[in-house]
């Protein structure tokens, strides 16, 4: 279907939880923690901000909580150039926070425990009918690309619902679906998993890491991958350092590999990932050169102990 009048190609407009993350402020185990440093997180909110500080036509849709966290929130996205008009207010909810503890595993790797503090939170209450608000509408109308992640369908079972909707109608409207499939084992914990799996089956551009592909869907073999989402546009099988296998239907695999990165923190990376990709996409780079660049903002992110590049690289 061709896109509606409305539709901006280069647009992308994010949809999900924005969190606070609260760090110790020293590198302390969260028992011996007095002091923690506040900093933003969530990962479509992550994907907006960097996509605004790479200079890309952005907008986040969102709900906050009425509190000075939601108010840190929005004006953080505002002063990175994100449209923040269709971002709701719940005066009864809060805004959700994690606790991330940065940290070393068995093998040596980085590793971040996440301690989430957001049911119940005012992005939770996502439901169908928020899609029907004048500004979400009118914003969603303007995009090229709506992002989302498997994060989302995973707040409640509203927020499952709403996702479906929201699928539904960015296809019906002809724009690019792209899913991050950014898998949560603790948001499904007793929870039927299925429109987790419905939303990666809607997409038009998949993202997801190899881990993620084995724990929700019983592989990472890219034949059988292909297979199951053989109607997407293109499957970006992420595989950590090694890089990405970009798999397009009617084309042989590629191989895109990462750099090579000392990493301090890796919370965020993929967000910086799926910022890079889409950025360089929306400004007509082929899908192995926008991979490219999304590993560059990918290993920006990986650098830092915050879950965005400080400096983002320069986008030609
Ligand atoms: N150890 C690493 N070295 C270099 N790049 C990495 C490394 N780990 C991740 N990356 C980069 O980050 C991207 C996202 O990695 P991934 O592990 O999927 O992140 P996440 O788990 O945050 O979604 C990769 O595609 C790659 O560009
Ligand atoms: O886990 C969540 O629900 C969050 O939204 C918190 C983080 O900001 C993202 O998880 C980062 O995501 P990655 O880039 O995949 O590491």
């Amino acid at each position: 279907m061709p896109p509606t009048e409305t539709t901006t190609p280069s647009r992308v407009v994010c949809v999900g939880e924005a969190l606070v993350v609260l760090t110790p402020t020293d590198d302390v185990p969260l028992a011996e923690a007095a002091t923690f440093t506040r900093s933003v997180g969530g990962a479509e909110l992550n994907v907006a901000l960097t996509l605004g500080h790479l200079g890309i036509d952005v907008a986040w849709v969102s709900r906050l909580g009425d509190d000075g966290f939601g108010e840190h929130v929005r004006a953080l996205a505002g002063s990175a150039g994100v449209d923040v008009s269709a971002v709701a207010t719940d005066p009864d909810r809060p805004t959700g926070l994690y606790v991330k503890v940065p940290g070393t595993a068995a093998d040596g790797t980085r590793r971040s425990r996440m301690h989430y503090y957001r049911s119940g939170s005012a992005a939770s209450a996502l439901s169908p009918e928020f899609l029907d608000e004048p500004a979400v509408a009118g914003v969603l109308a303007s995009a090229g690309t709506v992002h989302v992640s498997g994060i989302t369908p995973g707040l409640s079972d509203s927020a499952a619902r709403f996702c479906a909707e929201l699928a539904r109608r960015t296809r019906a409207a002809g724009a690019t679906l792209s899913v991050d499939l950014n898998h949560r084992p603790v948001l499904w914990r007793g929870r039927d998993d299925a429109p987790l799996r419905a939303l990666a089956e809607a997409a038009d551009e998949l993202l997801l890491g190899a881990d993620e592909a084995r724990a929700v869907f019983g592989t990472d073999d890219p034949a059988r991958l292909r297979a199951r989402f053989g109607h997407a546009r293109r499957v970006l099988l992420k595989q950590e350092e090694h890089g990405v296998l970009v798999l397009e239907p009617g084309e042989p695999d590629r191989h895109v590999p990462a750099l090579d990165v000392d990493v301090v923190e890796p919370v965020g990376a993929g967000d910086a990932f799926a910022a890079g990709y889409l950025a360089a996409r929306s400004r007509g780079a082929d899908p192995d050169d926008a991979v490219r660049f999304g590993h560059r903002c990918a290993a920006a992110a990986l650098v830092v102990r915050g879950d965005r590049p400080a400096h983002v690289p320069a986008l030609t």
